[in-house]
């Protein structure tokens, strides 16, 4: 499904002052295109994503889904947030399905399907204090997944496992997204993550959040970061970053 984002305005009220975060984004994605979102701590990431999620509806502007504005949370804006935020005393097969039925042969059957695509098969009754902080993300994926969203919406979703558990679950949820085509719109530190996973990338400045560059992402799938055109296009992410005269600090090979 295709999203359109307009957020002419986006404020928060704290100490009776109104602190304005996002100022004026306008973004357009395509009907299964990959976008990666990119910007120093604070530029407004978060908000916007929760502002996709319908999450937060308090702000000027409106957000699109294919025809359909978005007003509040539904099963077709899948989140995924940087902490996995498990149920601890549901299995992994639970925790997937939740709220669905498990007895229902249908939802079972989903259940095994995703649990091959995110690859935890022989997990199935575990606990997630039995998994590693990789599995238990892909539990989170798995339960996204199995709602069939159109949308699908990282918040860092890799931001606090190691670098190979990280590039492991990098090309897992690239996969996902050949597979099942979903829209992706993924927020992250890492810009190698940002130009590994993206078809296009946002770049946001800060104070107030606003978009400094979109850059189309034409390398072919699998991309090889060590490639030339690879580390080109790093070097130009780089220096849309010190246009912004912001701090650029270092997340492994990140900001
Ligand atoms: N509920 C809130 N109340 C008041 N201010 C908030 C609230 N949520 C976020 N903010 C402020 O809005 C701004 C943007 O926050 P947000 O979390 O969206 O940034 P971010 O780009 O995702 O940051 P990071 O990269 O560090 O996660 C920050 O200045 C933050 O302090």
């Amino acid at each position: 499904m295709a999203v359109s984002i307009v957020v002419n305005e986006k404020a928060f009220i704290s100490d009776e002052k109104r602190n304005v975060v996002i100022d004026d984004i306008s973004l357009e994605i395509k009907q299964g295109e990959f976008l990666t979102i990119i910007g120093p701590s604070g530029c407004g990431k978060s908000t916007l994503l929760k502002i996709i999620a319908g999450l937060d509806t308090d702000y000027m502007g409106k957000v699109h889904i294919e025809n359909r504005r978005i007003v509040e949370p539904g099963i077709n804006q899948g989140f995924i947030f940087q902490e996995h935020r498990l149920f601890p005393w549901l299995t992994v097969e639970q925790n997937i399905a939740a709220d669905l039925n498990l007895r229902d042969s249908k939802v079972k059957q989903k259940v095994a399907e995703i649990i091959q695509i995110v690859r935890l098969d022989g997990y199935e009754k575990a606990y997630p204090s039995a998994l590693s902080g990789g599995m238990s993300q892909r539990v989170a994926i798995a339960r996204a997944l199995i709602r069939e969203p159109e949308v699908l919406l990282l918040d860092e979703p890799f931001g606090a496992l190691d670098a190979f558990t990280r590039k492991h679950l990098q090309d897992v949820l690239l996969q996902i997204w050949q597979k099942k085509k979903i829209t992706m719109i993924l927020v992250t530190h890492d810009i190698d993550e940002s130009i590994y996973l993206g078809t296009k990338l946002a770049i946001l400045r800060s104070k107030p959040g606003a978009l400094q560059k979109v850059m189309p992402i034409k390398l072919s799938f699998p991309r090889n970061r060590t490639d030339s055109s690879f580390q080109y296009l790093r070097q130009e992410v780089l220096k849309e970053f010190e246009k912004t005269k912001e701090v650029v600090y270092e997340q492994g090979s990140g900001i």
